[in-house]
């Protein structure tokens, strides 16, 4: 099986992808794979680290308004369409796979005029715009949420499988995890990030969170700002006199590249309400706050957020709220009651699709001609 993968952007786009290439892996013998994304993405960092090969390719994003520049964009998108096919021609793919981003357009829509099987995720409710318009080229659309049907066009096969997770996140076991984080066994861990590029505001109310739990004896934090974020971090830390060093309980990185052994390590979880972190927190039935990012298209973070606060699983803070108090008072409140996490972590798992990446892949095997 040759398959190639693409999807880019933000992390939400990425690890769907990479989820489904170790899916596939898994299933099918001697499984060769290769992602195609941009250089400018997230994925240009993630993919190597994930040991799968990675080739650039040249597009960017439409702006909303027309303009000018968006002429540049759509010369762009067709070099993008260019170089796309000349890849798909060498790697002959079995299939080519898209999990929404702007740089999934050339590349599938290239893939469905040379004939190869394609398939496309959505990962949220209201789907992007890229893969509306590929919804009418594919053989197949895998959807998150049984809403977003209605966003594509009427020919399109659309199926519904959930969010795939990557295997090792649901195969991660507590202790190895605690063990090669640094952490202690005999602590609550707190996790915090603000989705794959961190949020300024949640690390802002971080610094009171530090502040109430450095050095506690029963809780211990692990604090991912996002990349970009972290010099600013550590600034506001040290311009007000916290010297992180003193604290044994608490560790800050900009990016946690091994999610899966922290979330095995975590205890409760604040975060933004991306759709891959959701299907990770429910699939692994963990107990969360979180506060949606406000700015994210039509607002569907909070709808995300929502479906999980609604059921008992999580506690929601609007942006807009986000104190460093609040944030303190929420997370006091749930980790100080193991009945309350509990009653949380029940809801959150009822709510959890593990089997998502099966489905996917029975969707892979439906369209791949047979043999
Ligand atoms: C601002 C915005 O529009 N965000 C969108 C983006 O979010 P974003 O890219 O933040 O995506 P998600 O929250 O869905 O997923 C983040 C992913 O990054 C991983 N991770 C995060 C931090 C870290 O240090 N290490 C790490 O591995 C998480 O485990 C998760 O797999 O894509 C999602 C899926 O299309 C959408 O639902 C979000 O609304």
């Amino acid at each position: 099986m040759r398959a190639i993968l693409t999807g880019g952007g933000t992390g939400g786009h990425i690890y769907p992808a990479l989820a489904i290439a170790r899916g596939l892996q898994q299933h099918f013998p001697r499984t060769e794979i290769l992602y195609v994304g941009t250089n400018r993405g997230l994925e240009a960092d993630i993919v190597p680290k994930a040991h799968f090969p990675f080739q650039a390719i040249t597009v960017s994003g439409l702006a909303r308004k027309i303009s000018l520049a968006n002429l540049q964009v759509l010369w762009q998108a067709w070099q993008g369409y260019r170089e796309a096919g000349r890849i798909i021609k060498k790697f002959q793919p079995d299939i080519v796979i898209g999990t929404g981003g702007y740089v999934c357009g050339p590349v599938v829509m290239a893939a469905a005029r040379l004939g190869i099987p394609t398939l496309i995720h959505e990962q949220n409710a209201l789907p992007g715009i890229t893969n509306r318009i590929l919804s009418r080229f594919v053989d197949l659309v895998a959807v998150t949420f049984e809403d977003s049907r209605r966003y594509f066009s009427g020919k399109a096969r659309v199926k519904l499988t959930g969010l795939p997770i990557r295997p090792e996140i649901l195969q991660a076991r507590r202790s190895e995890a605690l063990g090669s984080l640094n952490l202690s066994r005999e602590k609550l861990t707190l996790l915090v990030f603000g989705g794959s590029r961190g949020a300024r505001k949640i690390n802002q109310a971080m610094i009171e969170v530090i502040k109430r739990y450095g050095n506690h004896p029963q809780v211990q934090v692990l604090h991912a700002t996002g990349q970009a974020g972290y010099r600013e971090f550590l600034q506001e830390l040290s311009s007000q006199s916290i010297v992180l060093d003193k604290y044994v309980n608490i560790i800050v990185k900009p990016y946690l590249y091994n999610m899966h052994e922290a979330l095995a390590a975590a205890d409760l979880v604040v975060s933004r309400a991306g759709a891959a972190t959701l299907a990770e927190l429910t699939a692994l039935g963990l107990p969360a706050i979180l506060i949606p990012y406000p700015y994210a298209a039509e607002n569907h973070q909070e709808y995300n957020a929502r479906a999980l606060a609604d059921r008992g699983a999580a506690v929601l803070i609007k942006d807009a709220e986000l104190t460093g108090r609040r944030l303190v008072e929420s997370i006091d409140a749930v980790i100080n009651r193991p009945d309350k996490r509990q009653d949380m972590a029940r809801a959150s798992q009822n709510l959890g699709r593990p089997e998502a990446l099966r489905d996917i892949i029975k969707c892979v095997e439906e369209i791949l001609p047979r043999p």
